[in-house]
């Protein structure tokens, strides 16, 4: 991490991922000077930093993070091709782009680390998937994942084909748990609640359930059980949400396949 105080690190792009990931970091004490970020569209937040924004670029940063949009990328990256094939690691957070793809604008001995981060990042509880490139040492691995666990877990990945379904997973995940709060605040108003109390026990409820799940030495199956009397209330419910055809677990495995089908879309261009 002082060889990237000193060198310094790109942000290209701080939107919402970069900023999460960006907010993580300099909570964590990395200094704003460290930083050159580079967007059109600064926000108030970003501007109230104070690290360098839309600057000249360092010589030799340690780290490029590349966090626009993938269909921005053929835009934008040729600005940053000067720091290709030299000792910069480049770590992109972009869905559906490949290493090779990246390997032909950078240059093929160009450092580069893959990564799929969540936006839990910007409170230090995210968690990241990682995988390098041949040309990626195990030094330049260790430093993107020792940025990344600045701001939550890192899991390394065996294989880049890896990284799409666990984008479908925990990339994508926390919109899926942000709408299951949503959609049971709705249903409480709906029952009768007054719509901040209901949306203040489906929020305390995630969270809660969440961290017991994180915590607790029993699987998820048992936590649900225990919940779960036998001949009560909840019985009736969950036989509404686990229904084979039109519940949850095939809700959910067309919701991670749709994921996985526009990813592959974006890979292909
Ligand atoms: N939002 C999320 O939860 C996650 C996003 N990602 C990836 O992160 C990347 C960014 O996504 P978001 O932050 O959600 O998008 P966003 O739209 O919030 O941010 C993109 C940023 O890029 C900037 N930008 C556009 N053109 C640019 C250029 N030529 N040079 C520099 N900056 C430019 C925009 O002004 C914007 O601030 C995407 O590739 C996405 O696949 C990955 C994991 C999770
Ligand atoms: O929706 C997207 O494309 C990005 C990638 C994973 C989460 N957000």
């Amino acid at each position: 991490m002082d060889d990237l105080k000193t060198r310094g690190l790109v942000l290209l792009g701080c939107g919402k991922m970069g900023s999460a990931m960006l907010k993580g970091w300099l909570d964590g004490g990395l200094p704003p000077a460290s930083v050159t970020v580079l967007d059109p569209h600064p926000s108030d937040w970003l501007k109230s930093t104070g690290v360098h924004l839309n600057a000249d670029l360092p010589e030799n940063p340690a780290i490029v993070l590349l966090a626009v949009k993938p269909q921005m990328m053929g835009d934008a990256l040729p600005a940053l091709q000067k720091l290709g094939n030299g000792s910069t690691v480049f770590l992109t957070v972009a869905a559906g782009i490949t290493i090779a793809t990246y390997e032909e604008i950078l240059g093929a001995e160009t450092p580069i680390v893959r990564a799929m981060p969540n936006t839990p990042a910007a409170v230090g509880r995210g968690i990241t998937g990682i995988v390098g490139n041949a040309k990626a040492s195990k030094v330049d691995v260790d430093l993107a994942e020792s940025l990344l666990q600045a701001v939550g877990l890192v899991v390394r990945l065996e294989t880049e084909a890896q990284i799409r379904p666990l984008m479908a997973i925990s990339g994508c995940g926390p919109a899926y748990v942000f709408h299951l709060i949503e959609v049971m605040a709705a249903a409480g108003e709906k029952a009768g609640l007054p719509a901040d109390m209901a949306l203040q026990l489906a929020k305390a409820t995630v969270a809660g359930a969440g961290h017991l799940a994180e915590v607790s030495d029993e699987s998820p199956a048992q936590l649900r059980i225990n919940v779960t009397s036998p001949g009560g209330v909840t019985a009736e419910a969950l036989r509404v949400l686990m229904d084979e055809e039109n519940g949850f677990p095939v809700l959910m495995e067309r919701a991670v396949e749709a994921a996985i089908e526009r990813d592959e879309e974006l890979a292909n261009g």
